[in-house]
């Protein structure tokens, strides 16, 4: 990928002073359930921004690769949308916000389905369904896909892929749990270890912002002019991001920040302004809820900043590209 930067603009202006004001919150732990993920340098700290015309800038450590965590599970959801339609993966997986925890033990009571495929259970059971579709090349696809999205070639961290797959017990649990109810068709070793696989997946926070600007083009990669996703999957995946990307903080997250939204425990979030933009952004250090405490600083700031939220009536977005292009 060669990012085609620009000049400054509105929106890198915004960036660093986002960056700026976050930069010297030390608050949050890394998580240590993993225990790779607590070898990371507490102190990264990067926002990157790409628009879908292409255009890419950075503030901060943007370069710095980590693993993709539970971001994966929106791009596996699409990937599943796509290749098995939706019904098949609604009758496996429902859409509905569960407020609890993203590992929590829980299904839905009258469906016996997980409650949505961005918490633990319902993102098992969609490597579960990829599993059962790709065989042994599931995780290639997998790989793949997220890659054209990035517009680079990416790589799994085989420590971290280890490190969870030896300690992942609670894990384990939910995918027998799932297999018990009926929801997870795959083999459980076949559908936890591919979720380990894709977890494990390094990215950079301007990766996660072209995947995100990729998202937001309605499945075009703005970077390569490749066709990464189909357009219903996206629309779809995007719905469920609003609503549950952030766990048992998705409500607080749409009310103030208001952009479909990915977080992982690696420490980056992935945001999605509909046709304009995807953001990523990069701090390990996360708060009681398994979110990154500077990314969602800066994603507060920025959409404040720049009226990106969703329903705001000051939202410059329209006019943000070409503002950036000036
Ligand atoms: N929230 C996350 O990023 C969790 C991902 C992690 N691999 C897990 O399943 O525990």
């Amino acid at each position: 990928m060669s990012p085609n930067t620009g000049p400054a603009s509105g929106l890198e202006t915004a960036a660093r002073a986002a960056f700026e004001r976050a930069r010297d919150d030390q608050s949050g732990e890394l998580a240590t359930y993993i225990p790779e993920l607590a070898r990371v340098v507490p102190d990264r700290f990067g926002i990157a921004l790409a628009g879908v015309d292409g255009h890419v800038l950075g503030v901060g450590d943007v370069e710095v690769p980590f693993t993709i965590q539970s971001i994966s599970k929106a791009l596996a959801y699409c990937i599943a949308l796509e290749a098995l339609g939706r019904d098949k993966v609604l009758a496996h997986v429902g859409v509905e916000p569960s407020g609890d925890a993203f590992n929590a033990i829980v299904f839905d009571a009258l469906s016996n389905r997980p409650f949505n495929p961005m918490v633990n259970a319902g993102a098992i059971t969609v490597s579960g369904l990829l599993a059962e579709a790709f065989g042994a090349e599931a995780f290639d696809v997998v790989l793949d896909r997220f890659s054209a999205a990035a517009g680079r070639r990416l790589v799994m961290d085989e420590t971290v892929f280890r490190s969870e797959a030896q300690t992942g017990h609670r894990n384990r649990g939910i995918a027998h749990l799932l297999k018990c109810a009926g929801a997870l068709g795959a083999d459980v070793d076949d559908a936890v270890d591919l979720y380990f696989r894709q977890c494990s997946i390094l990215v950079t926070a301007t990766d996660l912002a072209v995947m995100g600007a990729t998202l937001a083009n309605i499945g075009e990669n703005p970077l390569t002019g490749s066709a990464v996703f189909a357009v219903e999957a996206v629309r779809n995946t995007l719905s469920v991001m609003f609503t549950c990307g952030m766990y048992d903080f998705a409500g607080n997250w749409a009310f103030d920040v208001g952009v479909p939204a990915k977080s992982g425990v690696g420490g980056g979030i992935l945001g999605v302004v509909n046709r304009q933009l995807g953001i990523g952004t990069y701090s390990p250090r996360l708060d009681a809820k398994g979110n990154s405490v500077r990314g969602i600083a800066a994603f507060r700031d920025l959409t404040e900043e720049m009226g990106l939220h969703v329903f705001d009536p000051t939202n410059r977005g329209s006019s943000l590209l070409s503002a950036y292009r000036r």
